[in-house]
C-alpha cells in the first residue's frame, strides 16, 4: 500500500473526484465550509505535507474511461487516502450524474464499498445553488428533467434518463432505494432512520433534495456512513459533523493566493449550453480563435497556426481558443471522426497549446469543461492546487503550487453565468 512517507497525519475527509472541474468544485465547497482542503492531481508519487489539512481531494480523469480502468484508478486513490487515516471517504461525480452507458458511477461505487468493507451508501448529486435538484429520484437541471436538458446532447456522456434509481441499477450490483422528499423535510433524525431501514435490503439510496437546507439535513444524517457519494453539494454539511464529533474546529475559508502578473488565456472545450453562451458573450469583447477537430485532422489548422495567431494578438488583451460548438455540429464531427477521436483531437490540441503558452509566459488560464480541464492540467503537470476565492458557485480560482506561480480556473460545463469568463479575468488581476 502506498504510504505518504514521513508525513503520515490524520485527515478527516478523503475525496476522489472523477474529473478535474468536479474536484475543484468539491474543494471550493469544502473550503467555504471551513475545512482546509488541498486538491491533488492524481495519486501523489512523492510524499506530500498534509499536516495543516482537513480534507484532501484527489482529482482523477476517470469519468469516461473504460470501467475497469476507472475502478483501478479509484481504488489506487482510495488506498492512498486510507494511509491518511481518514474518518470518512467521498466519491465525487457530476451533479448531472454524468456517466457512460456502462458506468462508471456504479462500478466505482461498488469497488469503493467493497474495499472499505461497507455495504451501503447514498447517491446525492444535487446542487440546488446551480439548479440541480432531485425529486422522487428524478434529477432536474433548473426547470427541466435531466433527460430534457442540454445534457441529453453531451458529447461523451449523453444523459437520456432522469431516473437515478434506474440509471444506477443498470450499472451496479445492488438494489437502489429512495429517501423521498417528505422524509427529508422531517429532518436529519428521520433521514437517518430511513437510511438504516433501507440499508437492510439496499446497497444505495438516492436522496431527494430541493434546497441547500436539505443538503445540511442529509449531511447530518450521513455522519456515520464511511463512504459518501455525490456531487459537491453533499459536502456542505460535513464540517459540522466533524465539529460535533469534537474532531475539528471551523477554519477561515479560502487560501490567500499569490499575486500573479501576466497574461490570461481562455481555453474552452466544453460544449455545454452555458459554455456556449459564455463563449458567445466573450467573443463580443475579446479576440478568439475557433478550433475545429476536422481541420486539425486534415491538417488545415495546427498548433503552429494557433501560436502564430497568439503572437500576433497577445498585446491586444486576453485571448480565447475554443472548440465549443452546437450539438448539430458536434454530431456531424462525431459522425466523421468517431466520438473518441473527435474529443482526443480537441483535448490533445488544448494540452499542447497550454504547454506552449506556458513556455511563452502566460500565467493565467481559464478553462471550460471537465475533460478539457483534465487534459490541460495534466499538461501543466502540477502536483497540487491551492484553492482560492470562488468566481461562481463551484468554480474557485486556484493556484498551481510550484516554482513559478500560475493561476487557473477550471469551470464545469454548465457552471457560472454568461459573464463568467470576464469575471474570472477580473478576479485574477
Ligand atoms: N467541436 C467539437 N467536436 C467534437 N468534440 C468536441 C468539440 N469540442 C469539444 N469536444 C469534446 O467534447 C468534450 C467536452 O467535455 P468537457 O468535459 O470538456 O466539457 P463539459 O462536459 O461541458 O464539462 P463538465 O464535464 O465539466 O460538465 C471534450 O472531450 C472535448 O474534447
Ligand atoms: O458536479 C458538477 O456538476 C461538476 O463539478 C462536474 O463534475 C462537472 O464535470
Amino acid at each position: 500500500m502506498p504510504i505518504n512517507g514521513e508525513f503520515i497525519v490524520s485527515v478527516l475527509l478523503g475525496c476522489i473526484a472523477d474529473d478535474f472541474t468536479g474536484a475543484t468544485d468539491l474543494a471550493s465547497f469544502l473550503v467555504q465550509s471551513g475545512m482546509r482542503t488541498v486538491q491533488l492531481i492524481g495519486v501523489p508519487t512523492e510524499p506530500v505535507d498534509l499536516s495543516d489539512t482537513d480534507a484532501v481531494v484527489i482529482a482523477l480523469k476517470s469519468r469516461t474511461l473504460p470501467s475497469e480502468v476507472a475502478v483501478a484508478q479509484s481504488i489506487e486513490a482510495l488506498e492512498w487516502l486510507k494511509s491518511l487515516n481518514c474518518e470518512q471517504y467521498y466519491f465525487k461525480y457530476c451533479s448531472t450524474f454524468d456517466s457512460t452507458e456502462k458506468g462508471n458511477i456504479g462500478p466505482v461505487t461498488d469497488a469503493l464499498l467493497d474495499n472499505l468493507k461497507e455495504s451501503f451508501t447514498i447517491l446525492c448529486p444535487s446542487l440546488p445553488v446551480n439548479g440541480r435538484t432531485v425529486y422522487k429520484g428524478n434529477l432536474f437541471v433548473n426547470d427541466e428533467l435531466l433527460s430534457e436538458s442540454g445534457m441529453r446532447n453531451h458529447p461523451l456522456t449523453p444523459m437520456t434518463d432522469s431516473n437515478l434509481m434506474r440509471v444506477m441499477a443498470a450499472q451496479s450490483s445492488g438494489k437502489v432505494g429512495l429517501v423521498p422528499f417528505d422524509i427529508v423535510s422531517q429532518g436529519a433524525d428521520r433521514v437517518k432512520r430511513a437510511l438504516s431501514k433501507l440499508a437492510h435490503e439496499h446497497r444505495y439510496a438516492v436522496v431527494d433534495t430541493l434546497s441547500n437546507n436539505d443538503l445540511h439535513v442529509i449531511g447530518e444524517a450521513c455522519a456515520d456512513l464511511m463512504l459518501l457519494t455525490g456531487g459537491s453539494g453533499l459536502s456542505v454539511g460535513l464540517a459540522k459533523n466533524f465539529v460535533d464529533k469534537g474532531l475539528f474546529e471551523i477554519r477561515n475559508n479560502s487560501a490567500e493566493l499569490s499575486k500573479v502578473k501576466g497574461e490570461a488565456v481562455v481555453l474552452s472545450g466544453s460544449c455545454s449550453v452555458m459554455t456556449q453562451k459564455q463563449v458567445a458573450r466573450f467573443k463580443e469583447s475579446f479576440l478568439s480563435m475557433k478550433i475545429s477537430p476536422l481541420d486539425l485532422k486534415s491538417g488545415k489548422s495546427s498548433l503552429a497556426d494557433a501560436l502564430t495567431w497568439f503572437e500576433k494578438n497577445r498585446n491586444v488583451g486576453a485571448l480565447m481558443f475554443y472548440a465549443t460548438d452546437t450539438p448539430e455540429n458536434i454530431r456531424f464531427v462525431q459522425e466523421q471522426l468517431g466520438v473518441e477521436q473527435a474529443s482526443e483531437l480537441v483535448e490533445n490540441f488544448m494540452a499542447d497549446l497550454v504547454s506552449a503558452l506556458d513556455k511563452k509566459g502566460v500565467t493565467k488560464f481559464i478553462v471550460a469543461g471537465g475533460e478539457t480541464s483534465g487534459a490541460v492540467v495534466k499538461a501543466l503537470n502540477p502536483s497540487m492546487l491551492k484553492i482560492g476565492a470562488s468566481i461562481a458557485p463551484g468554480v474557485p480560482i486556484t493556484e498551481i503550487v510550484g516554482y513559478s506561480p500560475k493561476l487557473i480556473a477550471l469551470k464545469s460545463g454548465n457552471f457560472g453565468d454568461e459573464l463568467f469568463f470576464e469575471n474570472a479575468l477580473e478576479m485574477m488581476q
